[in-house]
């Protein structure tokens, strides 16, 4: 019966002390560690079981934390923070007030970069590596372990580039497994296979950028890995290392189902079973409401294409690949090309649906602008995950959305509270009527319409409705926090509109409300500041209204982990919270 080489370890120094026989003892408990935990309490498991050991294998080699190691992604840290102090405070993993899901600076200084939106690590790995070069610190290593689907994102080029012009002592390592969330695409997928299969007949690209390549090797050789990081620790310059892993490895259903194991939920820790899903009737899940709804609008309309990078299972825009993959793209990690594509295509009188999730939008902020709203072109942005999305936390909430897109010219800005609506904003999308860029944001999760799949109703832009008659004071809400608005006034003699848009506002209602309420309180899921009712305010004082006006969304902070619910309660945006708000105003 091999000890528990795990109980021993709480940190690298430990690590350090065993040695090389004892390390896959270390990683069979690890990945069991790792298994134990997230079968019950969720999370990213495939690429953390994929990592195992290069993980032992860094940590060993390099002498961290002076040696700087970043994780791309960083939904693969699992294993570093089981090694770096966190092992008994990991069952708080993702949870309100435990330990973030990705590597977090102000969580552990092993954390050296915050990580959680893709392709990022590089950059900083060699920000790192040229400030140690200025600061005459020459015996530090700086490594980036990166992806296959997150180093074919632009940015991750734009730091090999860099990086291959500079004498930066910098490690990029490859954790090659052919997959993202979904299976990798692209040229690069493809050279990086034929690299694998040894049938590449092109120059190394890596070396080609000056890069010092070696691999491709066998991650999950402990031995081999740890002999090939000792060798580079004495090569000088920028270096690659590709090394080929299996997503999920050591957990049978894991590798076998690598896109449902990336974050499979709960399931049976011994058999590796998925947890029975309920046979209860559910509302569907707003992903899915968009995927079915375009397939059903697609089958009708030939011009209508989708685009995503690199979540067509998450988006639920796999559907529509499934059924027309001629009209149907995963561009990869490439938030910026999928915009500019659809712009590209919107120009020759295609209907482009470019499914992104709020807070990955973020990185194509000046194609929005530049590519899509300067030039007025029809571009249908679905905005999935906007709003507060959970466990993933901070970097994920898709909070900013509406504040980001507010101030450009010529958007259209729709948050549908409901699955029926967002079918019909859809729709009405697709009619060849709109002659402007539209977002249509929509929540994680499930909605509350069993039949939802009712006959198409054109929406009229720009118009808002009231959904409840009372006195004095009108609320009125934005995209599904209509939900929580009308529970929280239940049996409160206190209006309530759905504005329907963030842009254009709905002026003739909003000066109708202005002028027959006293008191306007208004209830989004996003950020206060620059929001929905950052507009309302700009609308009152624009036309000199005097009524008293209360914005409630998420503050000027940013939201931390935690289940939605419990998220909503912190940012004063909950069910309770907002009755308070309206209560204070009654009395
Ligand atoms: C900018 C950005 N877009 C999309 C995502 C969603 N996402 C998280 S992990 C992942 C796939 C990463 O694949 P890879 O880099 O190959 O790492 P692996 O999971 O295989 O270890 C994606 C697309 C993200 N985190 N950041
Ligand atoms: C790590 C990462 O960025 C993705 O896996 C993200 O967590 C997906 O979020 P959803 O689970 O909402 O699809
Ligand atoms: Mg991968």
């Amino acid at each position: 019966m091999t000890s528990n080489i795990l109980d021993t370890i709480n940190s690298p120094s430990d690590l350090r002390k065993l040695n090389l026989k004892q390390l896959p003892d270390l990683a069979k408990q690890l990945r069991q560690f790792i298994i134990d935990i997230v079968a019950t309490k969720e999370g990213h498991l495939g690429a953390s079981l994929g990592v195992v050991e290069l993980t032992i294998a860094l940590h060993y080699v390099f002498n961290t934390p002076n040696d700087l190691l970043i994780w791309d992604v960083g939904h693969q840290a699992y294993v570093h923070k089981l090694l770096t102090n966190r092992k008994s405070n990991f069952h708080s993993n993702r949870q309100l007030n435990g330990i973030s899901g990705f590597p977090k600076r102000a969580e552990s200084e092993y954390d050296t970069f915050g990580t959680g939106h893709s392709s990022t690590s590089i950059s900083a790995a060699l920000g790192m590596a040229l400030a140690s070069q200025i600061k005459g610190d020459f015996n530090k290593h700086h490594i980036a372990v990166i992806g296959d689907a997150s180093i074919a994102s632009g940015m991750a080029f734009e730091g090999l580039n860099h990086a291959g012009v500079t004498t930066a002592n910098l490690l990029v390592i490859l954790n090659d497994n052919a997959i993202g969330i979904d299976p990798s695409v692209g040229a690069l997928k493809q050279y990086l296979t034929n690299v694998k299969k040894g049938t590449e007949k092109q120059d190394n690209i890596f070396e080609a950028l000056n890069f010092n390549y070696s691999g491709p090797i066998d991650g999950h050789d402990i031995f081999k890995v740890i002999a090939e990081l000792e060798r580079l620790k004495t090569v000088k310059g920028p270096k690659f290392l590709h090394i080929i892993t299996t997503k999920g490895k050591g957990l049978k259903q894991a590798e076998e189902n690598q896109v449902v194991y990336h974050a499979p939920g709960k399931f049976d820790a011994v058999t590796g079973d998925l947890l029975p899903k309920s046979t209860k009737l559910q509302a569907p899940k707003y992903q899915d409401v968009f995927g079915c709804t375009l397939v059903e609008l697609a089958r009708k309309n030939e011009k209508i294409v989708g685009i995503t990078p690199a979540m067509p299972t998450g988006s639920s825009l796999k559907f529509m690949m499934d059924e027309f993959p001629e009209r149907a793209f995963d561009v990869g990690i490439a938030e910026q090309h999928a915009v500019t594509l659809a712009a590209g295509m919107a120009t020759q009188g295609m209907i482009p649906f470019c499914n992104i999730y709020s807070t990955f939008l973020q990185r194509a902020y000046d194609q929005i602008i530049h590519d899509v709203a300067l030039q007025n072109l029809p571009v249908i942005f679905c905005l999935d995950r906007a709003g507060l999305v959970g466990q993933d936390g901070a970097t994920h909430h898709g909070v900013f959305d509406i504040a980001y897109l507010r101030c450009i010219p010529n958007m259209i800005i729709s948050a549908p509270r409901n699955e029926i609506e967002l079918r019909n904003m859809l729709y009405t999308a697709q009619l060849g009527k709109l002659k402007n860029p539209l977002a249509i944001r929509y929540p994680r999760g499930r909605g509350e319409i069993i039949n939802w799949q009712i006959p198409f109703k054109e929406v009229s832009i720009g118009k808002g409705e009231q959904l409840k008659q009372g006195e004095k004071i009108a609320i009125l809400s934005i995209g599904t926090m209509a939900k929580n608005v009308s529970e929280a006034i239940a049996g409160l003699e206190v209006s309530h509109f759905d504005m329907h848009f963030i842009k254009p506002l709905d002026e003739t209602l909003l000066h109708s409300i202005f002028q027959t309420y006293e008191t306007i309180i208004t209830a989004e899921n996003g950020t206060i500041i620059g929001g929905f009712g950052s507009a309302i305010a700009e609308f009152k004082v624009q036309h000199n209204y005097n009524n008293i006006l209360k914005i409630i969304g998420i503050p000027d902070t940013f939201v931390e982990q935690g289940t939605i619910e419990e998220l909503e309660e912190l940012t004063g945006i909950g069910v309770t919270q907002i009755k308070e708000v309206v209560q204070s105003y009654l009395n």
